[in-house]
């Protein structure tokens, strides 16, 4: 780019103003394109009266805790930087993914020059901003690239000559720019060079700290290039699911922002990684692309303690007879009680435990989502992490969004004053469970569908904010009839569909047994303590609309009754209202469930099955129940042992 005399980019701007297009020449391309839109964006050379200021001290302090890992990996390398610069009339910046700055080193003298015309912390140099600059123009192209003197499209930034480099996220976005800003006719010549490498020394860097327990594979084309800042890097799971990679390994494997948590690597390498994982750290290993071009590779592993290294393409061990069917003290193992659905979804959730892979559990209400989501965190590589449980239904939707992505301080009145993370950030690390997932505001399903696809949240009135967790969403309505309906984002509807199990009713388990006596001794009925006979025969044929929840309650009951003396437990051990509809038959259907007709048990007075639609007859069961509960909703649920997202939505039926 050679640079334009003055008078040909005095001429260049009238022309720009005058037909709105630079002349073909007049100066580097990109950087004509760019002060076409700084013209679209409604600025003009010489006007600045409508500038924004910096932000806030406390909205700064925001944005500094909300890069904190940017920050972290930069610091050091604008050490490293300004040593380099130091006493050249020339300063470092280093900017967030929305160009405002956030940390400036250099000379005295020329940063109180910059202060002049707000090249300063906290202001913002995006393009929209401050017309055509390194900073806001490498943001908006992605690519390195240096703003001499009047090719900046405000009068009042000529003096400068600044020089900057995008600084890439692992996942490929661009979190941050990196930028040497100088005194025009100081020398410059390799200001570019070095942005681009301190660029690359952050990149490098936070990613390697990024994901400290998972599998990364350093390439380059030479053994020699190995451990230099020239090498690719890329993370992936223990299965080979790529996670991260910087824009060399991204360049050298022809990567795509959408292969990040979707390709398995050994898919793009065609060649199995199970050999190399074996052997972290040792020489480096030769390999041949799919494209015939050479790359030696080294492998660094260090699992988390306790963690088990699993190679990407080593087998899985056959269950032999003598294999026991699972590890010991696994929650998902516990829950097994021997319904062969259950078992089945069991089996398969095992399967992409420690797979980036989102999953949807769906089924009835109180059918055991949640207890099953938080039992396949346990038993997965997150363990011991935080398991956050946010239920969709369950939050005023006012309040959802702040809820979920947080807020700055004073991001709206009523706000805690120091502001919140907000729930997702509380999962980071760990796993994120979305409860009644359906009942998500569309507004708010645009919003969780970008952090799904950026992997970061913007708490409202901050600055995106990059987080890591395992998604789990239960629903207990088919999400595919909301698609069609309008209410729920197709979109969104893959992102959390990686894989989906459906937990059975319990009037469709074959294990009632074994979960009556399991739930007998978990809320401590002695040992030998079982059902009187009539009383276990109406409990098993009874259509329980409330599922588990509702057979955990009843029980949990009966056990609290319990005379130290009595060696079982029967019907006066029940509330009334449980007894009157063991008798009645009375059954409730769950939305979504339909309930099989059963006869009452034998020699129960009112056994036959009413006639009127079991729909409506659970809408009168519930507006029973809330009569003699006046009307408290909570109560009510109880007494008809299904939970109050379920009263609600009877409540919203009836209109
Ligand atoms: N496998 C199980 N063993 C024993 N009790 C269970 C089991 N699963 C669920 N429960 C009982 O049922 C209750 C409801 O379970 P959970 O909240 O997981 O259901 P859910 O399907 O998520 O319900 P909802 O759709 O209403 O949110 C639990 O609090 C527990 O008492």
């Amino acid at each position: 780019m050679s640079l334009g005399t003055h008078h040909s980019l005095q001429q260049a701007r009238n022309h720009l103003l005058e037909h709105g297009t630079c002349p073909p020449g007049a100066l580097d391309e990109r950087l004509a394109q760019s002060w076409q839109r700084s013209l679209h964006a409604g600025l003009r050379p010489l006007g600045i009266e409508d500038m924004a200021g910096p932000v806030s001290n406390a909205h700064l302090q925001e944005m500094l805790h909300g890069n904190a890992e940017l920050l972290a990996h930069a610091r050091p390398v604008m050490d490293f930087l300004y040593g380099q610069i130091r006493g050249n009339h020339s300063m470092v910046v280093l900017a967030d993914a929305q160009c405002t700055l956030l940390h400036t080193q250099g000379d005295r003298a020329f940063l109180n020059k910059a202060q002049r015309v707000a090249l300063s912390r906290g202001a913002s140099w995006h393009e929209a901003q401050r017309g055509t600059n390194a900073i806001g123009t490498a943001m908006a192209e992605r690519m390195p690239l240096r703003v001499r003197g009047g090719e900046h499209f405000l009068e009042q930034n000529r003096f400068l000559h600044c020089s900057a480099a995008p600084i890439f996220s692992a996942q490929g976005e661009v979190a941050g720019v990196i930028d040497i800003s100088g005194d025009q006719y100081a020398s410059q010549s390799h200001a570019l060079g070095l942005a681009s490498t301190a660029a690359r020394m952050i990149e490098n860097s936070w990613l390697k700290a990024r994901y400290p327990h998972l599998p990364r594979i350093h390439m380059h084309a030479q053994a020699e290039g190995l451990d230099t800042l020239a090498e690719g890097i890329l993370v992936m799971t223990e299965d080979g699911f790529l996670v991260g990679a910087n824009q060399e390994a991204m360049r050298l494997l022809r990567l795509h922002p959408a292969d990040f948590f979707a390709l398995r690597l050994e898919d793009r390498l065609q060649q199995r990684l199970g050999q190399l994982l074996r052997q972290p750290g040792e020489a480096p290993q030769a390999l041949r692309l799919p494209n015939g071009r050479r790359l030696y590779l080294q492998i660094h592993h260090r699992p988390r303690a306790g963690g088990t290294t699993v190679a990407a393409s080593a087998p899985a061990t056959p269950a032999g007879p003598t294999a026991p069917a699972h590890a010991p003290a696994d929650p998902l193992a516990a829950l097994d009680t021997g319904d062969l659905q259950w078992r089945a979804a069991t089996h398969k959730v095992r399967r992409i435990l420690s797979k980036p892979i989102a999953l949807l559990i769906q089924g009835e209400s109180g059918v055991g989502k949640e207890v099953f989501a938080r039992a396949a965190h346990d038993s997965g590589p997150r363990r011991g992490q935080p398991f956050v449980a946010i239920n969709c239904a369950a939050i005023p939707e006012a309040l959802i969004e702040a809820e979920l992505f947080g807020y700055a301080p004073g991001a709206y009145t009523g706000a805690q004053k120091g502001g919140s993370p907000g729930r997702i950030r509380e999962a980071d690390g760990g796993t994120l469970f979305l409860d009644e997932i359906g009942d998500m505001p569309l507004a708010l399903q645009t919003r969780l569908l970008r952090v799904l696809q950026e992997r970061s949240v913007t708490p409202l009135g901050g600055s995106p904010v990059a987080v890591d967790f395992a998604l789990i969403s239960a629903t207990h309505c088919p999400l595919d009839e909301a698609v069609e309906q309008g209410r729920f984002r197709r979109d969104l509807y893959y992102r959390i569909n990686g894989f989906s199990v459906h937990l059975p009713p319990l009037r469709a388990r074959g294990d009632f047994d074994a979960l009556v006596e399991r739930l007998l001794r978990q809320f401590g009925a002695p040992a030998g303590v079982g059902l009187g006979a009539s009383l276990h025969q109406a409990l098993r044929r009874h259509d329980w609309p409330g599922n588990l929840r509702q057979l955990a309650s009843t029980l949990q009951t009966a056990c609290a009754l319990l005379e130290a003396h009595e060696t079982h437990i029967d019907w006066h051990h029940l509330a009334d209202d449980i007894v009157h509809r063991l008798r009645h038959g009375v059954a409730l259907l769950q939305a979504g469930g339909l309930a099989p007709a059963q006869a009452a048990p034998a020699g129960m007075p009112g056994a036959a099955m009413p006639t009127r639609s079991l729909r409506s007859l659970s809408r009168s069961a519930v507006l029973q129940a809330l009569q003699q509960c006046s009307g408290n909703i909570s109560q009510a649920a109880r007494q008809l042992g299904i939970s109050r997202q379920t009263v609600y939505r009877h409540l919203r039926a009836v209109g």
